[in-house]
Formats: C-alpha cells, structure tokens, sequence
C-alpha cells in the first residue's frame, strides 16, 4: 500500500446476495491507530461489509488492500455443546496462523502468555477451562474478544462486539478497542451503541447499502 497511514483500503465495494444488492461502491479506509465505527440500521449491510474487509467474503466489485494482519470477531458464534472447548480453547484460537514475530513463528509459550493476558483483559481468567458451551451469551461475546485480543494483529475487524453485554462491559469494550489503536492497530467495529459511535475516531454510515456518512 502506498499510504503507509493507511492500514486498510476498499475501493467501489459492491456485494449482492442472488440478485439482492446488499453493498454499493463503498470507499473504505481504516487507519493505524484509530477506531471506525460502522453504523447504520438493520440490515444496512454492516456485517458484509465488515466480512469483505476481512476477506472472509468475497465483494463481486472492487477491491480492498490490507496493509497488515487481520483479527475478526464475528457475532454470536455457536459452538455445539457437545464439543469440549474450553473458553482458553477458543482464545487459543486467535493465536492459530498468527502473525509470526519478525524471527518467525509464535511459539507455545507465547501463545500461552498471549491467551492468559487476553482472558484476563476480558475478565475470564476465572473460567479459563469451563466449557463455552457453559457461559452466557454475554461471557461468550468476550471469548470472542479475547480470541481477537490473542492474535495480536495490525487489523482488528468485529461485528458488534458489545452485543449482549451490560453497561459496563460495553464500556469496557469500547475503552479495550481505544487501548488496540493506542498500540497502533486499525480498529473497525460494528456498533448500534451510540456512546461507542461518539468514542469512534471516523464513523461510516451506511444505509441500505449505501454509504452516508
Ligand atoms: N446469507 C444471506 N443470504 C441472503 N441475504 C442475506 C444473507 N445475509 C444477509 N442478508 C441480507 O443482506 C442485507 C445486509 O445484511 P447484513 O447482515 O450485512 O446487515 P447488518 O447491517 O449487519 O444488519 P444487522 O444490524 O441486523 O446485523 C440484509 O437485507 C440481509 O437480510
């Protein structure tokens, strides 16, 4: 990317699902070391344009430039109660792939130390080996987030990370996405929170696919 403030670009972003436009040549850019807020009403197309920049999904037009690393929370995963995770399990997680300090890959110990640091951030150390399938929907959100905190990257993407959770766990979300852009990540974030749209360095607005704002 030639803009090295620049951490992530989208350029004319266009996506349909079948024959429904759900974007339309939306511009995007995320920088390093701030927070966007992605607002907008119900099904303004927020969750598919935070997955195109991620690039979990595919835009059918454009094109988006990443200049780092991509951690992405999504919303609401389910995992079958059947399945022995652990909530460390699913922190673990986001250290799987990771991006490799400059000598190479992230070792166990590492890893290790990442996932308690994370846990402890989103105050569930205490739960570390209780099965996720046990927790709240609340406490599931912030393995979740704990998930995306243990993978340290440049580019922190998440589908409203606060859904579900009182008050003051959104309070305290939004102040650990301003701590991911204080040590110079790119932060994007769905949100309908509008105490976590003000605390936002930029906001896009979109509205039925469209950008507004
Ligand atoms: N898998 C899918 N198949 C068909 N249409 C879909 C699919 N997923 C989403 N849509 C539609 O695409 C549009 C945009 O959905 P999207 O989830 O991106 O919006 P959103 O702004 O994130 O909404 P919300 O705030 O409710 O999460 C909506 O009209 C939605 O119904």
């Amino acid at each position: 990317m030639n803009s090295s403030d620049h951490a992530l670009r989208g350029r004319n972003l266009s996506f349909s699902f079948g024959a429904v436009p759900v974007l339309w040549n939306l511009d995007v850019d995320l920088r390093w070391g701030t927070v966007t807020a992605i607002a907008g009403p119900n099904g303004a197309g927020k969750s598919t344009l935070i997955e195109i920049l991620a690039g979990v999904r595919r835009a059918l037009a454009g094109t988006v430039e990443r200049g780092g690393e991509v951690a992405l929370v999504v919303q609401r995963a389910t995992v079958p109660d059947a399945l022995p995770l652990t909530v460390r399990d699913v922190a673990m997680m986001g250290t799987w792939g990771s991006p490799a300090a400059p000598s190479g890959r992230v070792g166990a110990r590492e890893r290790r130390f990442r996932v308690a640091e994370a846990l402890d951030r989103v105050q569930l150390a205490d739960l570390a080996d209780a099965p996720f399938g046990s927790l709240s929907g609340g406490q599931r959100q912030r393995a979740l987030l704990a998930q995306g905190l243990a993978r340290r990257a440049g580019i922190f993407l998440l589908d409203e990370p606060a859904a579900g959770l009182d008050a003051e766990s959104r309070e305290r979300t939004s102040s650990m996405l301003a701590e991911e852009a204080r040590r110079g990540a790119a932060v994007a974030c769905v949100s309908h929170d509008e105490d976590s749209i003000a605390a936002a360095t930029s906001v896009i607005r979109l509205e039925g696919g469209r950008r507004v704002g």
